[in-house]
């Protein structure tokens, strides 16, 4: 571990390489202005490595500069910050703040019926951790996070919503451990504990957005909005494939049909059909806009039974991380039911292997992908072998092809084929095994 000094030099170096970057293509300076773009700016593979860089070291700087009983109390307080946060979420505070206005504790304090001295302790406190400005005493305005609340309401709704689940169910993790010490349960995962009402049985994650459709709409809020971030841009799955290749898609567990949308402005021969459960389908049929009406069809299926659609692709995005490793087999043996010699698989998820563990933010977000997928419905992150295996061990039909890892991108696409008849030898290309392959063999 290197070194306040060595740190704070890479930081340096690296600021040099960003800050020429930026100058010479007019790029403005990171900014955490109401005004600032949410997204960060397009800039050169190497830029975007000194950018990580720099925010790896800074985080190990922090944490060198902090004795380490500060450190653990500054982590459990961070509960009362997005408690804090929360609570002025839950209050409306963020859409009652005009942009580019500020507004005074009092008048915002007489919208929101809270008292004027108890709303400005919270507002200063989420203005620290990151969330609302005061931009001079005694009146608050928009910073770049809370101008996401004027700005897309989509997003902010998501965001919401992401904040209060993610609350109660992190209190519940050791209960969950208490009813199945194996993690392998998904009725007894923390989020089903932490959302069980009196006297009912617990439920799992996905039958309670089926059943709430509130939940349900800001469920597909949430799923667009994260395919907005960089990381997770539809670019990657568009780039990930020569989808030329193929005439029909189904997109299982496809949500509102992002997926298919994406794909259906590229490649206009393309046509698909997106499963999903039946609340989910009701909500996405609404919602698809018109032009797409005549290339994409949405029907209920569940997950678990027999594949009834016979297509050339079947896309899989962020559908295998939520289901344990039994259940996740499953999914791929009623996929197989449908699937004709030749067809594809692509399984798009966050793989461990991918993760660059020089970089504290990119360790973090799937260390805690991992485990934000055990507390919602006991899944888990994989690496690849552990894919390849899984796929394999459900149905040896399915032959492993090759991993896309499109830069710039936290997932990876791993694309199988369905091969009918086995080959006896396994020379040429349709035969021929990849080591990864043999091993599972
Ligand atoms: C994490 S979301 C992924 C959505 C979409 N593929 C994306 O990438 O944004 C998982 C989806 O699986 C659906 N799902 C969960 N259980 C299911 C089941 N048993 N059968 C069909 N769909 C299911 C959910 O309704 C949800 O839309």
């Amino acid at each position: 571990m290197s070194g306040i000094k060595d740190l704070a030099e890479v930081i340096s170096e690296d600021a040099d390489i960003v800050i020429k970057e930026f100058e010479e293509k007019n790029i403005p300076d990171f900014s955490w202005s109401e005004d600032a773009p949410f997204a960060f700016p397009k800039v050169s593979p190497e830029c975007y490595e000194a950018i990580q860089r720099i925010s790896a070291a800074a985080v190990r700087i922090q944490r060198l500069a902090t004795p380490p009983v500060n450190f653990l109390h500054m982590l459990h307080d961070k509960c009362y910050e997005i408690g804090a946060i929360k609570a002025l979420m839950d209050l409306g505070v963020p859409y009652e703040i005009f942009l580019q206005n500020d507004i005074s504790y009092e008048d915002l304090a007489r919208i929101v019926r809270i008292d004027k001295d108890l709303l400005a302790r919270y507002v200063r406190l989420a203005a620290a951790a990151g969330f609302l400005f005061e931009p001079r005493p005694g009146f608050v305005s928009h910073n770049v996070t809370s101008a996401i609340f004027m700005k897309d309401r989509r997003t902010a709704h998501a965001l919401h919503w992401g904040f209060k689940e993610a609350l109660i169910t992190a209190s519940e993790i050791s209960e969950s451990f208490k009813m199945d010490p194996t993690g392998r349960n998904p009725y007894c995962s923390a989020w089903s504990i932490s959302h069980r009402e009196r006297g009912e049985a617990l439920e799992t994650y996905w039958q309670r957005i089926e059943r709430v459709p509130e939940d349900a709409k800001q469920y597909q809020s949430l799923m667009v909005a994260t395919a907005k971030l960089e990381q997770y841009s539809m670019e990657h799955v568009i780039s990930c494939f020569d989808w030329r290749l193929v005439n029909t898609v189904v997109d299982c567990g496809g949500c509102p049909g992002h997926v298919s949308m994406a794909l259906a402005d590229r490649f206009h021969h393309l046509k698909f059909v997106v499963q999903d459960l039946p609340q989910a389908v009701a909500l996405a049929r609404k919602s698809l806009p018109k032009r797409y009406k005549s290339r994409i069809t949405f029907e209920h299926n569940d997950l678990f039974k027999s594949q009834r659609v016979t297509a050339d692709a079947y896309f899989y995005r962020w559908i295998m991380h939520s289901w344990p490793d039994d259940l996740a087999r499953e999914i791929m043996r009623a996929a197989a039911k449908a699937m004709n010699h030749g067809a594809k698989i692509f399984i798009n998820e966050m793989l461990m292997d991918d993760v660059d563990w020089d970089c504290e933010s990119i360790e973090m977000e799937a260390r805690m992908t991992d485990i934000r997928m055990h507390a919602l419905h006991m899944g888990r992150v994989r690496s690849m072998d552990e894919y390849i295996a899984l796929v394999r061990t459900a149905d040896k039909r399915f032959r492993f092809e090759r991993k896309h890892c499109p830069p710039g991108s936290l997932l990876s696409v791993l694309e199988f084929t369905f091969i009918e008849f086995p080959p006896v030898d396994s020379a040429g290309t349709d035969g021929s095994l990849t080591p990864v392959q043999e091993d599972y063999d």
